[in-house]
Protein backbone atom coordinates (compact mmCIF):
# COMPACT_ATOMS: atom_id res chain seq x y z
CA UNK A 1 0.00 0.00 0.00
CA UNK A 2 1.02 3.66 -0.65
CA UNK A 3 -0.06 6.32 1.24
CA UNK A 4 0.10 10.00 0.38
CA UNK A 5 -0.87 12.98 2.38
CA UNK A 6 -1.29 16.88 1.58
CA UNK A 7 -1.39 19.45 4.41
CA UNK A 8 0.21 22.78 5.11
CA UNK A 9 1.39 21.36 8.34
CA UNK A 10 3.59 18.23 6.39
CA UNK A 11 6.03 18.17 9.84
CA UNK A 12 2.58 16.87 11.89
CA UNK A 13 3.17 13.61 10.51
CA UNK A 14 6.96 13.03 11.23
CA UNK A 15 5.37 10.51 14.34
CA UNK A 16 4.53 8.24 11.42
CA UNK A 17 8.14 7.44 10.66
CA UNK A 18 8.19 5.86 14.35
CA UNK A 19 5.75 3.10 16.21
CA UNK A 20 3.81 0.49 14.45
CA UNK A 21 3.94 2.17 11.02
CA UNK A 22 7.45 3.49 11.01
CA UNK A 23 8.18 -0.90 11.24
CA UNK A 24 5.75 -1.32 8.59
CA UNK A 25 7.65 1.21 6.34
CA UNK A 26 10.76 -0.44 7.05
CA UNK A 27 9.63 -3.29 5.20
CA UNK A 28 8.18 -2.32 2.55
CA UNK A 29 4.59 -3.07 3.84
CA UNK A 30 3.50 0.73 3.51
CA UNK A 31 4.97 3.25 1.46
CA UNK A 32 4.63 6.76 2.90
CA UNK A 33 4.18 10.18 1.03
CA UNK A 34 4.07 13.69 2.66
CA UNK A 35 3.08 16.79 0.64
CA UNK A 36 3.33 20.99 1.53
CA UNK A 37 0.74 21.96 -0.42
CA UNK A 38 2.67 25.46 0.12
CA UNK A 39 4.64 23.72 -2.59
CA UNK A 40 2.38 24.29 -4.79
CA UNK A 41 1.17 27.70 -4.61
CA UNK A 42 3.45 30.27 -6.61
CA UNK A 43 2.72 33.69 -4.85
CA UNK A 44 5.86 35.23 -3.12
CA UNK A 45 3.54 34.48 -0.02
CA UNK A 46 2.72 30.88 -1.16
CA UNK A 47 -0.73 31.84 -0.54
CA UNK A 48 -3.88 28.97 0.22
CA UNK A 49 -6.15 30.46 1.05
CA UNK A 50 -8.80 33.35 -0.05
CA UNK A 51 -12.33 34.90 1.70
CA UNK A 52 -15.14 33.15 1.03
CA UNK A 53 -17.45 34.03 -2.04
CA UNK A 54 -21.26 34.74 -0.40
CA UNK A 55 -19.48 35.92 2.60
CA UNK A 56 -19.20 34.48 6.18
CA UNK A 57 -16.14 33.86 8.30
CA UNK A 58 -13.13 32.67 7.94
CA UNK A 59 -11.31 32.11 4.72
CA UNK A 60 -11.62 28.87 2.32
CA UNK A 61 -8.69 27.21 0.75
CA UNK A 62 -7.87 27.90 -2.86
CA UNK A 63 -8.35 25.13 -5.67
CA UNK A 64 -5.32 26.29 -7.59
CA UNK A 65 -2.57 24.87 -5.43
CA UNK A 66 -4.63 21.50 -4.65
CA UNK A 67 -5.64 20.50 -8.49
CA UNK A 68 -1.04 20.95 -9.03
CA UNK A 69 -1.13 18.83 -5.75
CA UNK A 70 -3.08 15.96 -6.89
CA UNK A 71 -1.71 16.51 -10.92
CA UNK A 72 1.85 15.31 -8.94
CA UNK A 73 0.49 13.23 -6.44
CA UNK A 74 -1.73 11.23 -8.54
CA UNK A 75 0.54 10.92 -11.39
CA UNK A 76 3.65 10.44 -9.18
CA UNK A 77 4.67 7.10 -7.99
CA UNK A 78 0.89 6.37 -6.57
CA UNK A 79 0.05 6.72 -10.16
CA UNK A 80 0.96 3.03 -10.34
CA UNK A 81 -1.68 1.66 -8.55
CA UNK A 82 -4.17 0.52 -10.72
CA UNK A 83 -6.47 3.19 -8.47
CA UNK A 84 -6.41 5.50 -6.12
CA UNK A 85 -8.64 6.47 -3.01
CA UNK A 86 -8.60 10.22 -2.62
CA UNK A 87 -10.25 10.77 1.39
CA UNK A 88 -11.09 14.26 2.12
CA UNK A 89 -11.57 14.28 5.92
CA UNK A 90 -14.31 16.61 6.80
CA UNK A 91 -17.14 17.18 9.41
CA UNK A 92 -19.74 16.75 6.63
CA UNK A 93 -18.20 13.11 5.68
CA UNK A 94 -19.49 9.73 5.99
CA UNK A 95 -18.77 8.48 9.74
CA UNK A 96 -15.49 6.80 9.77
CA UNK A 97 -16.00 3.40 11.66
CA UNK A 98 -13.92 -0.48 11.83
CA UNK A 99 -15.99 -0.93 8.60
CA UNK A 100 -14.44 1.58 6.85
CA UNK A 101 -10.91 1.27 7.38
CA UNK A 102 -11.37 -2.45 6.50
CA UNK A 103 -12.33 -1.11 3.38
CA UNK A 104 -9.47 0.97 3.05
CA UNK A 105 -6.73 -1.42 3.77
CA UNK A 106 -7.43 -2.99 1.20
CA UNK A 107 -6.39 -0.04 -1.56
CA UNK A 108 -3.36 -0.48 -3.54
CA UNK A 109 -3.10 4.01 -2.92
CA UNK A 110 -4.75 6.39 -0.18
CA UNK A 111 -4.48 9.89 -0.73
CA UNK A 112 -5.24 12.07 2.29
CA UNK A 113 -6.31 16.16 1.47
CA UNK A 114 -5.97 17.51 5.02
CA UNK A 115 -8.56 20.84 4.72
CA UNK A 116 -7.40 23.35 7.34
CA UNK A 117 -9.45 27.13 7.71
CA UNK A 118 -13.37 26.70 6.30
CA UNK A 119 -12.61 23.98 4.14
CA UNK A 120 -11.47 23.60 0.53
CA UNK A 121 -13.18 24.77 -2.35
CA UNK A 122 -15.94 22.39 -3.30
CA UNK A 123 -14.25 22.40 -6.60
CA UNK A 124 -11.58 20.61 -5.77
CA UNK A 125 -13.32 17.61 -4.41
CA UNK A 126 -15.45 17.71 -7.71
CA UNK A 127 -12.71 17.73 -9.65
CA UNK A 128 -11.04 15.12 -8.02
CA UNK A 129 -14.04 13.01 -8.47
CA UNK A 130 -13.32 12.94 -12.83
CA UNK A 131 -9.52 12.04 -12.44
CA UNK A 132 -9.36 8.63 -14.01
CA UNK A 133 -8.83 6.06 -11.77
CA UNK A 134 -9.64 7.97 -8.82
CA UNK A 135 -12.52 7.25 -6.63
CA UNK A 136 -13.21 10.05 -4.06
CA UNK A 137 -14.43 9.55 -0.41
CA UNK A 138 -15.11 12.40 2.53
CA UNK A 139 -15.20 10.76 5.66
CA UNK A 140 -15.90 12.44 9.56
CA UNK A 141 -13.65 10.81 12.32
CA UNK A 142 -16.67 12.13 14.62
CA UNK A 143 -19.52 14.50 15.22
CA UNK A 144 -17.25 17.59 16.76
CA UNK A 145 -15.25 19.80 14.52
CA UNK A 146 -11.66 20.20 14.84
CA UNK A 147 -9.71 22.59 13.40
CA UNK A 148 -8.43 20.73 10.47
CA UNK A 149 -7.82 17.16 8.65
CA UNK A 150 -4.65 16.09 10.07
CA UNK A 151 -5.33 14.70 13.39
CA UNK A 152 -8.50 12.93 11.58
CA UNK A 153 -5.93 11.86 9.08
CA UNK A 154 -3.41 10.21 11.89
CA UNK A 155 -6.13 8.51 13.49
CA UNK A 156 -7.50 7.14 9.70
CA UNK A 157 -3.45 6.10 9.26
CA UNK A 158 -3.62 4.23 12.08
CA UNK A 159 -6.50 2.62 12.34
CA UNK A 160 -6.29 1.49 8.42
CA UNK A 161 -2.53 1.09 8.49
CA UNK A 162 -3.28 -1.66 11.60
CA UNK A 163 -5.15 -3.57 9.38
CA UNK A 164 -2.91 -3.79 6.45
CA UNK A 165 -1.21 -7.63 5.89
CA UNK A 166 1.52 -8.25 7.92
CA UNK A 167 1.99 -5.25 9.87
CA UNK A 168 0.63 -6.52 13.23
CA UNK A 169 2.28 -9.18 14.35
CA UNK A 170 -0.51 -11.79 15.47
CA UNK A 171 -3.58 -10.89 12.68
CA UNK A 172 -5.56 -13.13 15.60
CA UNK A 173 -5.85 -10.13 17.72
CA UNK A 174 -7.15 -7.85 15.16
CA UNK A 175 -10.22 -10.24 15.40
CA UNK A 176 -11.01 -9.67 19.47
CA UNK A 177 -10.98 -6.03 18.97
CA UNK A 178 -14.01 -3.61 19.81
CA UNK A 179 -16.15 -2.92 16.98
CA UNK A 180 -14.88 -6.16 14.78
CA UNK A 181 -17.34 -8.61 15.46
CA UNK A 182 -20.05 -5.65 15.96
CA UNK A 183 -19.53 -5.84 20.10
CA UNK A 184 -17.03 -3.75 22.29
CA UNK A 185 -13.92 -5.92 23.23
CA UNK A 186 -14.40 -8.18 26.85
CA UNK A 187 -11.85 -6.47 29.68
CA UNK A 188 -8.37 -7.80 29.34
CA UNK A 189 -6.13 -8.88 33.24
CA UNK A 190 -2.58 -10.07 33.39
CA UNK A 191 -0.53 -11.01 36.38
CA UNK A 192 -0.63 -10.63 39.40
CA UNK A 193 -3.98 -12.28 40.14
CA UNK A 194 -4.62 -10.38 42.82
CA UNK A 195 -3.42 -6.50 42.89
CA UNK A 196 -4.67 -3.84 45.75
CA UNK A 197 -7.65 -6.43 46.94
CA UNK A 198 -8.88 -6.96 43.53
CA UNK A 199 -9.12 -10.45 42.32
CA UNK A 200 -9.02 -11.35 38.31
CA UNK A 201 -12.29 -13.79 37.19
CA UNK A 202 -11.87 -17.28 38.54
CA UNK A 203 -12.93 -18.34 35.01
CA UNK A 204 -9.51 -16.92 33.05
CA UNK A 205 -7.39 -19.04 35.58
CA UNK A 206 -9.66 -22.20 35.02
CA UNK A 207 -7.89 -23.08 31.77
CA UNK A 208 -11.39 -24.03 30.67
CA UNK A 209 -11.18 -22.63 27.12
CA UNK A 210 -14.61 -23.31 26.60
CA UNK A 211 -16.01 -21.77 29.55
CA UNK A 212 -13.68 -18.65 28.85
CA UNK A 213 -14.78 -17.84 25.76
CA UNK A 214 -18.60 -17.89 26.77
CA UNK A 215 -17.10 -15.45 29.69
CA UNK A 216 -15.52 -12.98 27.42
CA UNK A 217 -18.33 -13.01 24.76
CA UNK A 218 -21.28 -12.50 27.87
CA UNK A 219 -18.83 -9.87 29.15
CA UNK A 220 -18.79 -8.00 25.60
CA UNK A 221 -22.51 -8.54 25.11
CA UNK A 222 -22.87 -6.96 28.65
CA UNK A 223 -20.37 -4.13 28.24
CA UNK A 224 -22.20 -3.12 24.68
CA UNK A 225 -25.38 -2.83 25.92
CA UNK A 226 -24.51 -0.94 29.21
CA UNK A 227 -22.06 1.34 27.00
CA UNK A 228 -22.74 1.37 23.54
CA UNK A 229 -26.73 0.22 23.13
CA UNK A 230 -26.61 1.82 19.59
CA UNK A 231 -24.37 -1.01 18.76
CA UNK A 232 -26.85 -3.92 19.21
CA UNK A 233 -29.23 -4.89 16.67
CA UNK A 234 -32.85 -4.02 16.91
N1 LIG B 1 -12.50 14.41 9.58
C1 LIG B 1 -12.86 15.33 10.18
C2 LIG B 1 -13.33 16.36 11.02
C3 LIG B 1 -13.13 17.75 11.00
C4 LIG B 1 -12.43 18.61 10.01
C5 LIG B 1 -11.82 18.05 8.88
C6 LIG B 1 -11.23 18.86 7.94
C7 LIG B 1 -11.24 20.25 8.11
C8 LIG B 1 -10.80 21.33 7.34
C9 LIG B 1 -11.09 22.50 8.03
N2 LIG B 1 -11.71 22.15 9.18
C10 LIG B 1 -12.17 23.11 10.19
C11 LIG B 1 -13.59 23.50 9.98
C12 LIG B 1 -14.38 22.90 9.04
C13 LIG B 1 -15.72 23.28 8.87
C14 LIG B 1 -16.24 24.28 9.64
C15 LIG B 1 -17.69 24.69 9.47
N3 LIG B 1 -17.78 25.89 8.61
C16 LIG B 1 -19.16 26.38 8.52
C17 LIG B 1 -19.26 27.15 7.19
C18 LIG B 1 -18.13 26.63 6.34
C19 LIG B 1 -17.38 25.65 7.21
C20 LIG B 1 -15.44 24.89 10.59
C21 LIG B 1 -14.11 24.50 10.77
C22 LIG B 1 -11.83 20.80 9.26
C23 LIG B 1 -12.41 20.00 10.21
N4 LIG B 1 -13.78 18.28 12.04
N5 LIG B 1 -14.38 17.28 12.73
C24 LIG B 1 -14.14 16.11 12.14
N6 LIG B 1 -14.62 14.89 12.57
Amino acid sequence: MRIDIISIFPEFFGVLDISLLGKARERGLIELGVHDLRDFAHDRHRTVDDTPYGGGAGMVMKPEPWGEAFDEVLGGPGAGAESSVVVFPSPAGERFTQATARELALEPHLVFGCGRYEGIDQRVIEHTKTRPGVRVREISLGDYVLNGGEVAVMAMIEAIGRLVPGVVGNPASLTEESHEDGLLEYPSYTKPASWRELQVPPVLLSGNHGAIAAWRHDQQVERTRRVRPDLLPD
